[in-house]
């Protein structure tokens, strides 16, 4: 698709470009306050309290998600109208950082939602656009749109020293960036399949979303378990959320068993798995995109 075909097909109607901005918006805020309620969790922040964080808890998280709505909102309308490109990258950006100082404001002064940001700011830029070529939402066109604009440099990056950075460096870990300009492969080949594989068994949503999130923990590169205690967390984390799988699921007697053994072993090793926990919200917003969005079928995906 070329940017001019773009462009044409986003001018066409500046109004409905501003409400599909507010739609997807409020689609990312839904996904991160459902991933932030889903319980039980292992070692992340859920209904029943902090997990391994201590500066975090139910209630900032929801300030944290409710004060990146206009965030989210922002990154659509500069989106829309565009082809992936450097331009486009360094624009988002430039929004995604005042997200995270938005963030830090609304936590006074937690790491809540970094990672979230950057992962479902750029499927809210793929998913942009895709509307705007008059493609129905599937998770594969998304994610693909949203990894050609992390692939791009973004031209008034600071080097930053996060933990996430010092992890990457010690342990040669990808992490949130090579996650993104892969395109999303935990979210296409792990959180959505299990999502709808779960679904389909008759295990319920909320087992459907636990074991979503658990899948996506047996293979991901999380600099969140990394930073906070090594390679045995992570390893931990991956052999743990394995098991639960290899039970029967979170639904299962054994399954359940297990995961709380998980919630325990990383409560005690105080880390968690916060990446999963992004890219676990990530693919609830492609869900939801493909499920209920004006741009998808209304029963269901492909991926
Ligand atoms: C690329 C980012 C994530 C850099 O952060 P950092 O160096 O800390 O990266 P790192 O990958 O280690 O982790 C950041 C966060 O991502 C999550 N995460 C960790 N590991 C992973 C993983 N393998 N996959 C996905 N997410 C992960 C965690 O929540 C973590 O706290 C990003 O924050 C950034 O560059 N922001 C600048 C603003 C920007 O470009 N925004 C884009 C707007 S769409
Ligand atoms: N339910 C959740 N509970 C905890 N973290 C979550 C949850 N959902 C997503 N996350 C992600 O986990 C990350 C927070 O991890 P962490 O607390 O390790 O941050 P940090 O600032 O790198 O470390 P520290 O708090 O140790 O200084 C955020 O980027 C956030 O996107």
């Amino acid at each position: 698709m070329s940017p001019m075909t773009i462009h044409a097909a986003c001018a066409a109607s500046q109004e409905e470009a501003g409400g599909m901005a507010a739609r997807l918006a409020r689609f990312a805020v839904d996904a991160l306050v459902e991933e932030a309620h889903l319980t039980p969790k292992p070692a992340l922040v859920d209904r029943r309290g902090s997990g391994a964080h201590r500066d975090l808890n139910l209630a900032v998280m929801m300030r944290s998600a409710h004060a990146l709505e206009p965030t989210f909102a922002a990154l659509a309308r500069a989106t829309c109208g565009q082809a992936p490109s450097a331009m486009l990258r360094t624009e988002l950006a430039a929004i995604g950082r005042a997200g995270e100082v938005a963030m830090m404001r609304a936590t006074d002064g937690s790491n809540a939602h970094r990672g979230a940001i950057w992962i479902i700011g750029l499927l809210v830029a793929g998913a942009t656009i895709c509307h705007d070529v008059g493609e129905t939402w599937q998770p594969r066109a998304i994610c693909e749109l949203g990894a050609q604009i992390a692939c791009f440099p973004d031209f008034a990056a600071v080097p930053t020293d996060s933990n996430g950075a010092r992890a990457r460096a010690r342990y040669g870990a990808g992490g949130a960036r090579r996650e993104a300009q892969h395109g999303f492969p935990h979210v296409l080949r792990a959180g959505l399949p299990t999502l709808q594989a779960t679904r389909r068994r008759g295990d319920g949503e909320n087992a459907a979303r636990i074991d979503a999130l658990l899948s996506i923990m047996t293979t991901l590169d999380d600099t969140c378990l990394l930073h906070r205690a090594g390679p045995p967390a992570l390893d931990a984390a991956r052999h743990g959320a394995r098991e639960v799988l290899a039970k029967g699921g979170s639904a299962s007697l054994p399954g359940r068993a297990a995961l709380y053994r998980l919630d325990r072993t990383l409560v005690a090793l105080n880390a968690s798995p916060g990446g999963a926990a992004d890219l676990l919200a990530a693919t609830l917003f492609i869900d939801k995109l493909v499920r209920y969005g004006t741009g998808g079928s209304q029963h269901g995906w492909n991926i």
